[in-house]
């Protein structure tokens, strides 16, 4: 019987599963898109039920859409949004709260308060995190410390946290397993990169009790089989990581020194440190890429809060584009930027800036600038936010790529990839495969059920399909680049 390997895909704003057959092309994918909870400004939430319900109805739907059921797939590969904080019971296994999505700053004033005690330093140490409320620790605190009655039944054990990868197999195994992989146990700040081990004095600072949190694996070993009714026979949930680090496994950038960029709604760049951290100087964060027999490959990454998320607002919010294809047309009926130059600063600044009081901005706006500028600029402004970050990651280690790999929906735009090359001065890859993210985690589920061999197999099945390489004078892009800078100065530190 032919075998398969399934890979669920759960991410901000959508739920997807994709089959992947044995050269790793997909073969079947199921989307559904679930609700967004803005319940005040700077708040972001989900309701976990939903998000379970979402990912187990694509999983089914993907292998039933093309004939196949349980019996067909060798292994589970989870991918997720990181970050995202989910509280349960661990008797009943309902929520007690909303998730706490990662874009959600209702704890940045806790955040001020923690960096006014001077813990930015021991934090970083321990984590490789910037002190911000991205990370999972302060938005476990919150619902510790606002959901009545959740402090005392916590300190009796009887709550667990979970990030999403957590809270789904949490869920596909019947409540059998608490359990986290090394990639997002990375994300929480409160995991000790050096040790590998839930931190004390984090838990302590945090007032998080330890019994909350799950075991953590490595990113491919057999963790247990699905328990639900949802597939036809029970299949081995093999593989999980983080979604920027399924989407770096993905790209097979396995070497130190390769590094890829996602750019979906928000950009997030990854470098491949190799078996040890590196601390950043430059705000960037130190993470754990994946863990795979025993050997633990660490990454360097910059967050860019709002990529692609810019078009949306210049699609919903201005309305000045159908759809975001039509970004590209636009912006290549002008001949250059016309001097405008665009900070998609929309929920603040994440790496290298972290400046969660910064705001958009449109500068350079004349008498001739048409709408077309100002969409030119908004997809220079995320080549350049991508440029900054890339520009720190070379001098925190001294690497020089000489290519970056890309994926993620926006790479479909040619005219944002030719200007990212430009404005760096070397090549970018798009591979013939952009569903990254998803790869990765098939992969790490597929080499610890033996569907695949070894990585070298897997290397043999990327495909580079287009090359952009720059062409714009040296002179042109610094003199870009200059004014991009005094246009993001404007924008920092404008909310009071
Ligand atoms: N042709 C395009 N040009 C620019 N941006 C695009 C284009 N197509 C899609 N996008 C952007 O890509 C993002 C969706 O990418 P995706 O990887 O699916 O995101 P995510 O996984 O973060 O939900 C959206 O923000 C959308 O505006
Ligand atoms: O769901 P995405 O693709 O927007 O990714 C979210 C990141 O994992 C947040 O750190």
């Amino acid at each position: 019987m032919e075998k398969y390997i399934l890979s669920l895909d759960q991410g901000t704003t959508s739920s997807r599963a994709i089959v992947f057959n044995h050269k790793g092309e997909n073969i079947s994918t199921a989307q559904r898109e679930f609700t967004q909870f803005f319940p005040k400004e700077g708040w972001v939430e989900h309701d976990p039920n939903e998000i379970w319900y979402s990912q187990a109805s694509v999983a089914a739907e993907a292998i039933t859409k093309i004939g196949l059921n349980g019996k067909n797939i060798a292994g589970i590969g989870i991918t997720n949004q990181r970050e995202t904080t989910i509280v349960w019971d661990k008797e009943t296994g309902m929520p007690l709260y909303n998730a706490i999505v990662w874009q959600d700053r209702r704890t940045a004033a806790y955040c001020d308060s923690l960096k006014e005690q001077g813990l930015t330093g021991m934090i970083q140490e321990k984590t490789g995190l910037v002190l911000d409320a991205y990370f999972s620790a302060t938005k476990i605190k919150w619902i510790l410390d606002n959901i009545d009655g959740a402090r005392a039944r916590a300190e009796k054990g009887k709550l667990a946290f979970g990030t999403v990868d957590c809270w789904l197999i949490w869920k596909f195994t019947n409540m059998e397993k608490h359990i986290t992989d090394v990639s997002n146990a990375s994300r929480t700040m409160l995991f000790n990169i050096n040790t590998l081990q839930w931190d004390e004095d984090l838990l302590k600072l945090f007032d998080i009790p330890k019994s909350m949190m799950p075991e953590v694996k490595s990113s491919s070993e057999v963790y247990g089989e699905t328990k639900s009714t949802l597939f036809a026979s029970k299949v081995p949930l093999a593989g999980i990581a983080g979604d920027q680090q399924a989407a770096l496994f993905g790209q097979m950038c396995l070497d130190k020194g390769m590094a890829k960029n996602t750019y979906g709604t928000g950009c997030f760049m990854m470098l491949n440190t190799g078996n040890k951290p590196v601390l950043s100087k430059n705000n960037l964060l130190t993470t754990i890429g994946w863990k795979i027999n025993g050997k633990v490959t660490y990454a360097l990454e910059g967050s860019v809060f709002i990529g692609g998320a810019v078009i949306q607002w210049l699609r919903d919010g201005l309305e000045v584009i159908k759809n975001s294809k039509d970004s590209e047309k636009m912006a290549l009926e002008v001949d250059d930027n016309g001097g405008v130059y665009f900070v998609p600063a929309l929920t603040g600044l994440g790496a290298p800036h972290w400046d969660q009081y910064a705001r958009g901005a449109i500068l350079g706006i004349n008498r001739g600038t048409k709408v077309q500028h100002i969409v030119r600029a908004a997809l220079e402004g995320i080549a350049f936010q991508v440029k900054d970050v890339m520009n720190c990651m070379v001098s925190d280690t001294g690497i020089q790529p000489e290519e970056l790999r890309v994926d993620g929906g926006a790479v479909a735009n040619n005219m944002l990839m030719q200007f990212q090359a430009d404005i760096f001065g070397f090549k970018v890859v798009r591979p013939h495969i952009l569903e990254t993210t998803a790869l990765g985690a098939a992969y790490l589920a597929g080499l610890a059920v033996g569907y695949w061999d070894s990585v070298e197999e897997l290397k043999s099945y990327w495909h580079e399909d287009n090359v952009f390489a720059p062409s714009m004078k040296q002179e042109k892009a610094d003199e870009l680049y200059k004014y991009w800078h005094k246009a993001l100065d404007r924008s920092k530190n404008w909310v009071e």
